[in-house]
């Protein structure tokens, strides 16, 4: 339980004594926080409410990152994330969404194949425009789940790791019966493309042993129908704020950290939280001072992070079928594509265009009047009548130099304690963000939950270097978390 939503903050204790550079005066604890998306906006909020002062470094001109609700057509829409995933009460996000009474649309419950798809949801069409029949789509479903039951077999015989394209492969050679072909093949190329989608990245990638390894919350996927910035904006309430400001250099002593934003600015203070996404720790455009260990770079080098995008289509008026999803079956998992319709969850008339991995690549390479058209065409192939669409918004994940890609995965070869070891704080640099929880990697509730984690953490390491542990407040653990109903419609 966030004890963020509490309006009165705790009086500061004044007495703890920190050496700001030799100024040698009495303060209170601080703590810097880097980025200010879920997992540094929660931390921020816990520590400030831990009575730490805290100051969080953005370098965009807005709060969320990757979660982004723009209103530019009028009402809001996300460009990141959408989705709760796991619409129930264990959910670390439903406390607040639930007091904050933002409703939740369903798209699919319980009955999911792999993840986020159940099979009533969406209606696939093949390229001539013909419409899948629906009890086709549905075996073809069942024979998915069987030959991803398949390859678990192939991953307990096998030590080494392997893609989940060559899992497929292996089963394919053992069981004949599993192959597809015709329509059939391609629909089931359309059902490893969502699971393209739900990594991020591409089969021949994805690591067999490690992809099923996070925590699958119960209660199905819940779109956030006003956008997920209400959350954002309730967590950062009265948080001292600095927009704009890129930090360029990580610098830790025995007594402290020193921070380094791009126009020379530096900023002191007792730790730091890291909240950046994996991407931008990759390039190394942050130095650390002295450098972080070896084992810190090498999980940092070897995570995976995927591209997936949102091409986002506002039409004058529906002309779609009523059902979540609408898909493009193909001859290859690159060449399946799928719309996300928001009418059904939020009445406007948007279709939202999802490509992930080398897909997701290739159109970002593209400018944005073209990216649109690609995605148009996608549409024309499936309903011949479409009309232009009025507006569209396109998200650059992968190229953004505040994210440099969408979210964490697993990848071939690589231990899934990677998103520990990402976590495991170093002196008094806390880590906290997405690629950061090991049991719900690439999520807003995970990256949210992170970000309680290293609050406490970096509250417990700073106080007991003072001695001061039971002075302060705990960042969560004390409240007992009230109990308001999500609003969900359908199922
Ligand atoms: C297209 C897309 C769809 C998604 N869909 C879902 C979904 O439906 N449901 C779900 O649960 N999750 C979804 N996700 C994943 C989810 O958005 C992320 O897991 C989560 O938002 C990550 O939060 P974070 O705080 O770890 O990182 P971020 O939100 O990326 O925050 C990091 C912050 O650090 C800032 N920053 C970067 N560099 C610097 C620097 N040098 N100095 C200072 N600040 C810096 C960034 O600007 C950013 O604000 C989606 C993501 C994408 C991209």
């Amino acid at each position: 339980m966030v004890s963020g939503l509490k309006s009165d903050r705790p009086q500061l204790r004044r007495g703890l004594c920190y050496s700001n550079e030799g100024s040698g005066q009495a303060r209170s604890p601080s703590v810097i926080v880097i980025g200010g998306g879920i997992a540094g906006v929660a931390a921020a909020r816990a520590l400030y409410d831990a009575s730490f002062q805290v100051v969080l470094l953005e370098s965009r001109d807005r709060l969320g990152g990757r979660v982004h609700t723009d209103f530019s057509f009028g009402f809001p829409v996300d460009l990141g994330a959408s989705w709760l995933h796991g619409v129930c009460k264990e959910n670390p996000l439903a406390p607040l969404i639930g007091r904050l009474g933002l409703p939740l649309y369903r798209t699919s419950g319980d009955n999911s194949v792999l993840y986020d798809h159940d099979l009533e949801s969406y209606a696939l069409f093949d390229m001539d425009g013909n419409q899948v029949p629906q009890e086709l789509v549905t075996k073809v479903g069942e024979e998915f789940e069987k030959i991803l039951k398949e390859t678990d077999k192939v991953r307990l015989e096998n030590n080494e790791d392997m893609s989940i394209l060559r899992a497929f492969s292996i089963v394919f050679e053992r069981r004949p019966d599993l192959r597809l072909e015709g329509l059939a093949h391609k629909v089931l190329q359309w059902y490893l493309c969502r699971m393209e989608g739900w990594f991020a990245a591409d089969s021949e990638t994805i690591s067999l042993k490690g992809w099923d390894q996070e925590e699958l919350l119960p209660g199905g996927h819940g779109l956030m129908v006003r956008g997920y910035l209400p959350v954002i904006n309730t967590l950062a309430k009265g948080l001292d704020i600095r927009l704009g400001h890129r930090v360029s250099k990580i610098a830790r002593h025995y007594n402290g950290v020193k921070v380094t934003v791009d126009d020379g600015k530096t900023f002191m203070a007792d730790a730091a939280v890291v909240a950046i996404p994996l991407g931008v720790l990759k390039s190394k455009t942050i130095m650390f001072e002295p450098k972080l260990p070896d084992w810190k770079e090498e999980a940092i080098k070897d995570l995976g992070v995927g591209i997936e995008n949102k091409i986002v289509l506002h039409f004058e008026q529906v002309f779609w079928p009523k059902v979540e999803f609408l898909g493009v079956v193909a001859e290859t998992s690159y060449g399946c594509s799928y719309f996300l319709n928001l009418h059904k969850a939020t009445g406007h008339p948007v279709l939202v265009y999802m490509p992930a991995g080398k897909l997701a690549r290739d159109i970002e390479k593209m400018s944005d009047e073209a990216a649109v058209n690609f995605a148009f065409m996608q549409l024309k192939k499936i309903l011949p009548d479409a009309s232009a669409p009025i507006q569209y918004l396109v998200s650059r994940w992968g190229s953004d130099i505040n994210s440099l890609g969408s979210y964490s995965y697993d990848t071939v070869g690589k231990s899934h304690d990677l998103y520990e070891r990402l976590r495991i704080p170093v002196d008094n640099l806390f880590f906290a963000g997405e690629a950061t929880s090991v049991s719900y990697p690439g999520s807003v509730h995970g990256a949210f939950s992170t970000g309680l984690m290293a609050a406490e953490d970096c509250r417990m390491r700073v106080l007991e270097r003072y001695g001061e542990v039971d002075l302060f407040q705990p960042v969560m653990g004390e409240e007992t978390p009230v109990s308001v109903p999500l609003l969900i419609s359908r199922m």
